[in-house]
């Protein structure tokens, strides 16, 4: 945004000031490609959690304390501010496959959610084309339900029609490879099979912008091999995908970008390989 400003704001030159010889021209940075239409634009964002009742800094939390404020029948009033995601700006395209690495607490999960639209911003904005789906139907599936209803009710919340539906449901089955389990509730499944199922249903329709978090680290190498393929067949329908995964290959195999956060800023951005190979660093 900044370098936008200066372009259509050249800083004016002093009228009195001798003209300096023409310096030999800097090597140009390395332009961003034209990439063709922006689906997610994210701007300066900062995205902060609001902890009530944790301990401050300067009471750690230890058992004197904790026994005193029983003893008083005192609550904890204090709040305590997270701020999870600091300042992060990038433009995504149609087409785009992100992949989001960092360490543990780094913010991907948040800035996902941020994307998606379920977390408001303290500071910046999130601009968005279209509808981005936060794995689709996360919210939608009850664990009490059979996996058949499910897939049902996750369909409907994504706004296909029954006939849709009915022309999806065995592809979902297929693709998520819980075989007879569609028939149980949820709540028997592993955490792998739910998360199979979650995105067996989510990717059954196109989406603008999907954003996918560690679903295709649960699946065995078979769910990965297929998860890859229907990502790719997303970015050709020219939607965008945005992939937090702690395994790097999946990343590595599936994306065409990644983004490093490190504590909830951004390291680095740029090709898998340079990105991934900077963080394999360190
Ligand atoms: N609901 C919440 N309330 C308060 N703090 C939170 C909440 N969710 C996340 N945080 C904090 O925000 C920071 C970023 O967390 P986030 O889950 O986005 O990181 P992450 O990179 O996805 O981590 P991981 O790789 O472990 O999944 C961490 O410090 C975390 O403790």
């Amino acid at each position: 945004m900044a370098e936008l400003t200066k372009e259509l704001f050249p800083v004016e030159e002093s009228q009195q000031a001798p003209k300096p010889p023409p310096a030999p021209a800097p090597a140009p940075a390395p332009a961003p490609e034209p990439k063709g239409t922006p689906t997610v634009i994210v701007d300066d964002l900062h995205i902060i959690y609001r902890v009530y009742g944790a301990t401050t800094d300067h009471e750690k939390g230890n058992a004197a304390s904790a026994l005193l404020r029983l003893v008083r029948r005192q609550g904890r009033p204090q709040m305590k501010e997270v701020h999870a995601v600091k300042g992060v700006s990038f433009v995504a395209y149609h087409g785009d496959a992100i992949g989001i690495v960092g360490r543990n607490g780094s913010g991907k999960s948040t800035l996902l959610r941020a994307i998606a639209g379920l977390l408001p911003p303290h500071k910046g904005a999130v601009y968005t084309d279209g509808q981005p789906s936060l794995l689709g139907v996360n919210a939608a599936l009850m664990r009490e339900l059979t996996g058949e209803r499910n897939i049902v009710l996750g369909c409907y919340a994504m706004g296909m029609n029954p006939t849709q539906v009915k022309d999806k449901f065995d592809d979902i089955v297929d693709f998520s490879g819980i075989g007879e389990f569609v028939q149980f509730p949820m709540s028997t499944y592993s955490s792998g099979m739910g998360a199979r199922l979650r995105f067996a249903i989510a990717s059954a329709k196109t989406h603008d912008v999907l954003l996918i978090d560690e679903a295709l680290a649960t699946g065995d190498r078979e769910f990965k091999r297929k998860s890859q393929e229907r990502i790719k067949q997303m970015r050709a329908e020219a939607g965008t995908v945005f992939l937090v995964a702690h395994n790097l290959d999946v990343i590595e195999d599936t994306c065409n970008r990644v983004i490093w956060l490190h504590k909830g800023k951004i390291r680095m951005d740029g090709d898998p390989e340079t990105v991934l190979a900077a963080y394999n660093k360190g």
